[in-house]
């Protein structure tokens, strides 16, 4: 039985974005939108799965609403007070988890947190408590060359989550993993979305199954076609799932169910004309 739920504030948009590279128009109005979601007697924060097919334009319009790239026309906004992207504004999590090498997990964490928490003895607080949090206790005084892959993955999102205030993006999070860390991980996104009310973190991934079940919604970014059936220059989000709506949102046994199967096929239908 499904929970209730509420969609409320706006709390990203994506607001008629263009980019034009060179000549070649990459994106074209494309629109977007995350909300506030609530459950009641739970702090639930928001994931969004972006997904689509290579070359499409999603490292774009990821590098836009992280505030690293400028659209041609066209704004991004952050939370209830319409905040434009900018450098910092969210926390980006790159696919190779670049880290200080010549520092600590706690000289990593040190960094992330020097700009939100100016106050030292906060600072240390916040450290200590997203080391707990992270299970990183164990290896603070560790240099990233002697963690595994896993671990180096905890303490990049520690780090961008230090110097962020609620938005996470993380670029292509399953890839190269095996069963159990992918496992691992899909927990770990959900555990930090649900650490406060008003995270939110946008996962681009080739790995729709991964995506889909820890996701609440879907975007898929896709290009229309012209009469004749030839797609048109400029990719947009095409399509968006709603997965709380069809009750495949926020369950632990999602890849069991019939209609999350359903959901999969009828996304890898749709790519074929993307
Ligand atoms: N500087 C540039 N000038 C012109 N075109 C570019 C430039 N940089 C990227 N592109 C093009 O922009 C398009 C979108 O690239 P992008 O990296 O956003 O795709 P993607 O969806 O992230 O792909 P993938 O899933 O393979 O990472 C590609 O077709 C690429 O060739």
């Amino acid at each position: 039985m499904m929970a209730n739920y509420i969609y409320k504030d706006t709390i990203l948009k994506v607001e008629n974005v263009n980019l034009t590279l060179g000549d070649k128009v990459i994106l074209e109005k494309v629109n977007a939108e995350v909300k506030d979601v609530t459950q009641t007697g739970a702090v639930r924060g928001q994931i969004v799965g972006f997904l689509g097919p290579s070359g499409i334009g999603k490292t774009k319009l990821f590098e836009i609403m992280a505030g690293l790239l400028k659209p041609t026309s066209g704004s991004v906004y952050y939370g209830k007070d319409k905040k434009p992207a900018h450098p910092g504004c969210a926390g980006v999590v790159q696919q190779n988890y670049p880290l200080f090498m010549h520092r600590t997990v706690l000289g990593n964490l040190e960094i992330g947190a020097a700009k939100n928490y100016k106050n030292t003895e906060e600072r240390k607080a916040k450290i200590y408590d997203f080391l707990d949090r992270f299970k990183l206790r164990p290896y603070q005084d560790s240099y990233p060359a002697q963690l595994s892959g896993g671990q180096k993955q905890r303490v990049a999102i520690a780090q961008q989550l230090l110097c962020t205030d609620n938005f996470l993006l993380m670029d292509e999070p399953f890839s190269g993993l095996d069963i159990n860390m992918v496992e691992e991980v899909s927990e770990m996104i959900v555990e930090i979305a649900n650490m406060d009310e008003h995270n939110t973190i946008i996962i681009v991934s080739h790995d729709i199954v991964s995506t889909a079940a820890i996701a609440d919604n879907l975007w898929l970014m896709g290009r229309e076609k012209d009469k004749e059936g030839n797609p048109v220059s400029g990719a947009k989000i095409k399509y968006t799932f709603d997965l709380l709506e069809r009750e495949l949102a926020w369950r632990e046994d999602i890849r069991k169910l019939p209609a999350f199967t359903k959901l999969i096929n009828e996304i890898r239908d749709l790519f074929h004309d993307l």
